[in-house]
């Protein structure tokens, strides 16, 4: 469906985008992640044709775009500067890509209840757009980039703006409603939740490059660098040796998997893989700030050597900040990552 091949924009001297490479199949759903300025936006301004690429190529179903207007493309953009029109009412809204491609007032009535049913607001057509809370109109703003049923559905910080229960309800209603319409996605997101939430792929961009593609399990399992491990939110990453099953480290030595690549590496350590025992036993570490998060306690254990250890440990398990304790490593949970970029 979508192919970039060494897609490169470049603004003055920096590259934002560096020989890209990147496939979407028809249904699928891609969600693009990374750090602010890695070149998120511009990725999706390019394939919108909104941005000129300094390099490389964007193919649609296999045709080059080089030279194709916005309007060409066949896309569904929802985009935070593409807001709803306030003095329209909702069907006046979801209908304007329609009016655009010269679709009939009958037939256009037709689509924009469907759309509004999909979206879980039947019967809206006639509701003033600024009466609505945010979380509707951000579904208004879904079924008006739908309703001309594009080819790919392009979406910029879908939710954004939304406070985090609506986003997470919301993010499922997407997923199914997508995965019902066979629509084929790209989405951009600096919110790593929603990514693997929605997608059945993403992709981690620094700095123009793309850092990691996988699936959510994928990247979440086997982070290919310390780069996309901290930026999922792992800080237990260490520079190590691995001889055999066993990592060197700042923290003394901690059991690697058989297998695990050998020599010089980052290793990462799920604090899921971080058991907190007495004091006699492991690394001797005191215990720090206590974070409650739902389901268990992050804690956060100040080592006699190497950088700050986070663990996380049951609701009933948690040590009393300020014990002294013992810190030993369980292996699966130690994934040695390559060291490259
Ligand atoms: N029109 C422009 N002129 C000059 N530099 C630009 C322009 N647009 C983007 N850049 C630069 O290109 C780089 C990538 O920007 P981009 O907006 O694609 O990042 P992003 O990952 O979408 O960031 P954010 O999450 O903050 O939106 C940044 O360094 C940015 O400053």
């Amino acid at each position: 469906m979508l192919t970039l091949e060494s897609a490169t924009v470049r603004f003055g001297d920096r590259a934002a985008l560096d020989r890209v490479d990147l496939e979407v199949a028809d249904h699928e759903i891609v969600c693009v992640l990374g750090p602010s300025g890695s070149g998120k936006s511009t990725l999706l301004r390019l394939v919108a044709g909104l941005q000129e690429p300094d390099g490389g190529r964007v193919l649609l179903d296999g045709t080059d775009q080089d030279g194709i207007p916005v309007h060409r493309r066949g896309l569904g953009l929802m985009f935070q500067d593409h807001q709803l029109f306030p003095h329209r009412d909702v069907g006046a809204n979801v209908a304007f890509g329609l009016r655009m491609h010269g679709v009939g007032r009958g037939e256009q009535d037709r689509r924009v209840a469907e759309l509004l049913d999909l979206v879980g607001l039947p019967g809206a057509e006639r509701r003033a757009v600024a009466a609505l809370s945010g979380g509707e109109q951000q579904r208004v703003a879904l079924a008006r980039a739908l309703a001309p049923s594009p080819r790919l559905l392009m979406l910029d910080e879908p939710l954004g703006q939304l406070d985090r229960s609506l986003r997470e309800r919301l993010v499922v209603e997407l997923r199914a409603l997508f995965g019902r319409l066979g629509t084929t996605v790209l989405a951009v997101t600096h919110d790593q939740g929603e990514a693997f939430a929605l997608a059945d792929r993403v992709v981690v961009m620094r700095e123009g490059r793309v850092a990691q593609v996988g699936t959510p399990l994928e990247v979440w399992q086997r982070p290919a660098s310390a780069f996309v491990a901290r930026f999922l939110g792992f800080d237990n990453v260490v520079e190590a040796t691995v001889e055999g099953e066993a990592a060197d480290t700042a923290w003394g030595e901690v059991p690697v998997p058989a297998g695990s690549p050998q020599g010089a590496c980052d290793l990462l350590v799920r604090p899921a893989g971080v058991r907190i025992g007495a004091p006699e036993k492991g690394l001797r570490c005191v215990v720090g700030a206590r974070t409650f998060r739902g389901s268990h306690v992050a804690v956060t254990l100040h080592p006699e050597h190497g950088p700050l250890l986070e663990a996380e440990c049951s609701l009933r398990g948690t040590p009393e900040e300020g014990e002294r304790v013992g810190v030993t490593f369980d292996a699966p949970e130690c994934v040695v990552l390559p060291a490259v970029f």
